[in-house]
């Protein structure tokens, strides 16, 4: 009912949208030509299509089918170049591919481009979290984040997820012979996150409110009731109820000099920072939100390809494993992880690099002109949107040999990946400020899952569907029974 729902929606919204927009761009059109009449540069090669609607059915649909490199990005790279225009949703789109573009885009953030979300996202991750910021507002937040992630931070948080991850499975998967990997992650990333990053603690039903709140986040901006978008606003409403009352809470404790702001978790630093006057209150709330999205589906997907590759190339399971034994076997029976046992885990990184390479949570995203751009010989117009994708170079045999073979050895720490090639956490200012947790998360996952479980996967050659993230159709189940220890 909701779908069909959303489907009227939608089709209502495009043709109304259609016809406002064709006369917006009409007249943005004449603008933008007569700017480069007078600068005599050209547009990159490409398709605008429809007025509004561009090729957006084309984009949409191989994106759902987790084929947008394949069946979108590569017939126009082969027709046009490495550099295309195109038009999405009403807006002239530049995609660009190679490390040169990732470089020259990422790294020139705030000067030439700045990113750009969609409304949807902006209004349900709220328009004062990280993603919208720019300038101080923006180092402050990766200063806060990054004090957290810090070499001696990873070392509290280390024993964090480790407890978190044990009591999971314990939870979850003991007694059950079949379990959800991929709902078992997200399950798991969203505890990591509230209760080792931000030291807030999960109740009942607050993993249902954000995920009301994550279906929104791409959805059309119709905010009518049955709407995917409506519901989602709902759920951003009680979900910032509930957030401003543990910040109010959070900061008479710290003004009562009940719990001390330095502590190793990230709303009491961020209280501190309100207190101190260099964060407002919606700041604090906005990031809270935006930071459980970030680490979310992408996290979790990034485990399940893990698993998947474990599963389809038993010899790289077995190194796995054997390098968890080996930790193991160094530890007495029941003593917790330390930082320095992740550190070993190279080869499993490695196993991770290489599945994030083949199968990236995050498949690019979108950045604004701020100017007009002049990039190889094209002109970008001010207020054009130009889209990086990590396929770009991923599945590129200028950078990766047989692309699309899966080998870890690539990621050997004796041969560097050169810079803005490798790109799933991306690149440039705005590259992920969680990485370092990303990577505790899927590690020590992988740990415990390998050394406590046998383990198949119930259908091992499940579709990966995106919407606009990618996910395993089906959730990814497994078959799992305790190892006998
Ligand atoms: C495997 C897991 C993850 C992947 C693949 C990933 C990927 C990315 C990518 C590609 C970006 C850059 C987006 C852009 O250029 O527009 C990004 C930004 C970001 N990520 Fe992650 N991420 C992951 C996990 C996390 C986690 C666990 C957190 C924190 C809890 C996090 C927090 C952020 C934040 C705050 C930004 C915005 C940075 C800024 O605007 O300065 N991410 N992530």
């Amino acid at each position: 009912m909701a779908s069909e729902m959303d489907f009227v929606l939608t089709f209502l919204l495009s043709f109304l949208s259609i016809m406002l927009t064709f006369l917006i761009l009409k007249r943005r059109k004449n603008g933008s030509d007569n700017r480069m009449k007078r600068n005599k540069k050209k547009l990159p090669p490409g398709r605008m299509g429809l007025p509004w609607i561009g090729e957006t059915l084309e984009f949409y649909k191989a994106q759902r089918r987790n084929q947008l490199f394949e069946e979108f990005v590569q017939p126009r790279k082969a027709t046009h170049g490495t550099i295309f225009k195109t038009m999405l949703m009403g807006s002239p789109i530049v995609v660009v591919s190679g490390a040169a573009a990732n470089r020259f885009f990422l790294s020139n953030e705030f000067k030439l481009v700045v990113s750009s979300w969609p409304s949807t996202s902006v209004q349900l991750m709220g328009p004062n979290s990280i993603m919208e910021k720019q300038g101080d507002h923006h180092r402050y937040i990766r200063t806060v984040v990054a004090s957290i992630l810090s070499s001696t931070g990873l070392e509290a948080i280390v024993p964090k997820i480790c407890s978190c991850v044990k009591d999971h499975l314990r939870l979850h998967w003991q007694g059950t012979d079949v379990v959800s990997l991929f709902g078992s992650a997200k399950m798991l990333t969203f505890t990591i996150v509230l209760e080792c990053l931000l030291g807030v603690q999960v109740e009942s039903g607050m993993l249902e409110m954000f995920e009301r709140v994550l279906e929104g986040v791409f959805a059309l901006p119709v905010a009518l009731p049955g709407s995917k978008f409506y519901r989602a606003k709902r759920a951003r409403l009680e979900i910032e109820r509930m957030v401003t009352n543990i910040v109010r809470k959070k900061r008479k404790e710290i003004e009562g000099n009940i719990v001390d702001a330095e502590e190793g978790v990230l709303l009491p630093r961020l209280v501190a920072g309100l207190i101190r006057g260099k964060i407002s209150e919606v700041e604090v709330i906005d990031n809270v939100v935006l930071l459980v999205f970030a680490a979310h589906d992408t996290t979790s997907f990034a485990i399940a390809m893990v698993c998947r590759m474990l599963a389809h190339y038993p010899t790289c399971h077995s190194l796995v494993l054997q390098e968890h034994e080996d930790i193991m076997r160094g530890k007495r029976p029941g003593e917790a992880l330390t930082l320095e046992d992740i550190k070993k885990m190279k080869y499993t990184w490695q196993v991770t690099r290489e599945s994030m390479r083949l199968f990236p949570p995050i498949f690019g995203s979108f950045r604004k002109a701020i100017v007009d751009i002049e990039y190889e010989g094209f002109i970008i117009p001010k207020g054009w949107k130009v889209l990086w994708t990590t396929y770009g170079t991923h599945y590129d045999a200028e950078y990766f040999n047989d692309p699309l073979r899966f080998d870890p050895s690539r990621f050997e720490e004796a041969v560097p990946c050169p810079p803005y090639v490798y790109l799933p956490f991306g690149g440039g200012p705005r590259v992920c400020a969680g990485y370092q947790l990303a990577k505790l998360n899927i590690l020590i996952f992988v740990h415990f899952m390998l050394t406590l479980y046998d383990w198949s996967l119930v259908y091992p050659d499940e579709a990966i569907n995106t919407d606009p993230l990618p996910f395993p159709c089906h959730g990814m189940p497994i078959k799992v029974s305790p190892k006998s220890l």
